[in-house]
């Protein structure tokens, strides 16, 4: 691979927002690729690709070139030479890469790679409560699985078209997919493509969705007819599963505190052809206390950790806190506690996340059905899923039935 120095140092500006300035990896890049309107996409690509490995190695990286924060230009450089020197790059003779100790890089990488938290690049906290929260052996598995970058999944919207249609479809616009037979809507790019511009995108004939996050709007076992309340839609990826479920038919209410997130809900619902969905702003407990008893079926896919989504947000290993987590779990007790209200007798609930920690999961459908709130409710079925067993994004899901 030759490298071109303007996208080497976008990269370079890429890491110093994400890194010292702390921004957010995606909307970094984003900025970045809007740079230079003659990069082609290969060249999106490597600033897009470079980067997100750079971020997802960042612990092992610092260790091997010896650099700290803040990081200088220079030790930025740093950490990209090792980045090259470990995928086998041959380095251009640039002043900024000059004096890379090559040996030094590979020998550090094989002295550090018997350590589970650099090999794997977690700070210490992290891989410490991965292990107490899953066991040595699944957490060695489920660190490395994180890290690994995730493929592109669509999910056919059956509103529109099959899945066999779109795979052609799709495919007279240059993009070919497999499908996947365990996930009924799903089929998976061959090659990363960008997908948002094709007609079949405009015509809304599939979303972007993981596989693992298409299994949660089934396991609610909705039906046509039926009132069906998302109490944390956000943009809205599986209301628009759960609207092609209920055939757009009975009702579907998508809610979130955020009217911005709503909003975007809005415009894919459009694009799907979605008829039956209305949006409510939470904006105090009213808007929740005027659904009391009256849905068929309720999803609270639950704000979380996103650990189970490390591989498309690497950046999340150094971004996420302690204390964040502890309040993350406040937020989810009192979902669970004040939304359930919602279901009807006989109704169904399913409580979710994309976090692989008991805490957030099973312990928290534990401490709502010994309460007050939950002990009108039954458990009926739960499934944990990982990325080193599924090969999809980790996610968890509940089910409960109101008596
Ligand atoms: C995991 S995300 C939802 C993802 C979405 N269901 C999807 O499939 O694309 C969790 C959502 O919960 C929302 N949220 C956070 N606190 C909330 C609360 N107290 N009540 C309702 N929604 C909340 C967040 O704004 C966020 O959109």
């Amino acid at each position: 691979m030759r490298l071109h120095r303007n996208l080497v140092f976008a990269v370079i500006d890429a890491l110093n927002l994400i890194f010292n300035e702390k921004e957010y990896a995606d909307k970094v890049i984003e900025k970045v690729l809007r740079y230079d309107k003659r990069w082609g996409s290969r060249d999106r690509g490597f600033i897009a690709e470079t980067t997100y490995d750079i971020v997802r190695w960042k612990r092992l990286y610092v260790e091997i070139a010896e650099v700290h924060e803040p990081f200088s230009r220079p030790h930025l450089f740093r950490l990209f030479a090792v980045w090259c020197v470990l995928r086998g790059i041959r380095l251009p003779d640039w002043k900024q890469l000059e004096n890379t100790p090559e040996r030094r890089i590979k020998g550090r990488f094989d002295e550090l790679s018997k350590i589970r938290k650099y090999r794997e690049s977690y700070p210490d906290w992290l891989d410490e409560l991965g292990e107490s929260a899953l066991g040595e052996e699944l957490w060695t598995k489920e660190s490395a699985a994180l890290n690994r970058q995730a493929e592109v999944i669509l999910r056919t919207n059956t509103l529109r078209t099959s899945k066999n249609t779109l795979q052609k479809a799709l495919s007279d616009e240059g993009i070919e997919t497999v499908s996947l037979p365990e996930y009924e809507d799903a089929l998976k790019l061959m090659e990363r493509k960008n997908v948002f511009t094709t007609e079949a995108f405009k015509d809304g004939l599939f979303e972007v969705q993981d596989a693992s996050s298409q299994l949660v709007a089934p396991f609610l076992d909705v039906a046509p007819g039926q009132r069906v309340v998302d109490a944390c839609a956000g943009a809205g990826g599986k209301t628009l599963h759960l609207a092609s479920l209920m055939q757009n038919k009975g009702q579907l209410i998508a809610m979130d505190i955020y009217e911005s997130k709503l909003k975007k809900l809005k415009i894919r619902a459009r694009r799907n052809g979605v008829h039956n969905m209305e949006t409510r702003v939470i904006e105090n407990s009213k808007v929740v206390k005027k659904l009391h008893g009256k849905a068929d079926r309720l999803l609270l896919d639950a704000p979380c950790s996103g650990l189970g989504v490390i591989r498309r947000n690497p950046d999340s290993k150094w971004k996420l806190e302690p204390e964040f987590l502890e309040r993350i779990k406040g937020v989810q007790q009192d979902i669970l506690q004040r939304y359930s209200k919602m279901v009807k007798p006989k109704g169904k609930m399913v409580y979710a996340t994309c976090s692989i920690l008991p805490e957030e999961n099973i312990e928290q459908v534990e401490t709502f059905l010994d309460s007050e709130a939950g002990k009108d409710f039954e458990f009926i079925k739960d499934q944990n899923l990982f990325a080193s067993e599924q090969g999809y994004d980790g996610f968890y899901m509940a089910l409960l039935q109101k008596k």
